[in-house]
């Protein structure tokens, strides 16, 4: 049976530098979920149908991590049947062996609820905000404004809300560089493997 390690937690928390990490320690797939509702968000058009005719060169293209990506994704991620036509996708993924990792905002309770090891990655809204302005090479204080917003559409949504499973291990890496934060995640795993 392939072992899944879900990983949820807010915008730019870390949560998609830790699972692409522990795929490449641990030999597993990574999906990165939060793209493929950039990628419908994008298409424009109706959502419902963008996410029923979803393919995978629709993931690649280069305008998906902007911040006005996320924000539409967060718009039509509230949306109960663009969820619904995305779970299959998501499900065959995780029954890759011999083992696979997704990160986004409800692996842990939707997608994969009985997955061995599930993460809840945080941060503080300002270290994301200064984080994310660097990626993008943006002011801090529009990412903040928009990471809180996302934020808060994500965690108010009627259908699968951000937030942590009941069995979560919460990681906080406000004050952890990259490298300790993964560390800490591969002794957590290391410990559901036994
Ligand atoms: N512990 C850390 N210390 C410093 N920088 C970090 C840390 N973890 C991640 N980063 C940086 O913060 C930014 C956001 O990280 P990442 O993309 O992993 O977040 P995310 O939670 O997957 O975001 P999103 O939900 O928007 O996809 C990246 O530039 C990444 O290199
Ligand atoms: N499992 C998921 C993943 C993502 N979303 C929505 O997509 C937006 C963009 O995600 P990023 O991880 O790339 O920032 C996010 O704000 C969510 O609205 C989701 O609902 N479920």
């Amino acid at each position: 049976m392939p072992f899944i390690i879900a990983i949820d937690g807010p915008a730019a928390s870390g949560k998609g530098t830790i699972a692409r990490a522990l795929a490449a320690h641990f030999g597993f797939h990574h999906l990165d979920t939060g793209l493929l509702y950039r990628a419908v968000g994008a298409k424009g058009g109706d959502p419902v149908a963008a996410a029923r005719t979803l393919e995978k060169t629709d993931l690649s293209r280069p305008d998906l991590r902007s911040a006005e990506a996320g924000q539409a994704a967060s718009r039509i991620a509230a949306i109960p049947e663009v969820r619904a036509a995305l779970l299959a996708f998501q499900h065959r993924f995780a029954g890759q062996e011999p083992g696979a990792v997704l990160d986004g905002r409800d692996i842990g309770t939707v997608i994969c609820p009985g997955a061995p090891v599930k993460l809840y990655v945080t941060a503080s809204d300002q270290v994301r905000a200064q984080r994310r302005a660097a990626e993008l090479g943006a002011d801090p204080v529009l990412m903040l404004a928009e990471l809180q917003e996302r934020d808060r559409r994500d965690r108010e949504r009627a259908t699968a809300p951000l937030r942590p499973a009941e069995d979560a291990v919460v990681l906080d890496t406000s004050n952890l560089t990259i490298t300790d934060a993964i560390a800490r995640a591969v002794a957590v795993v290391d410990r559901a493997r036994g």
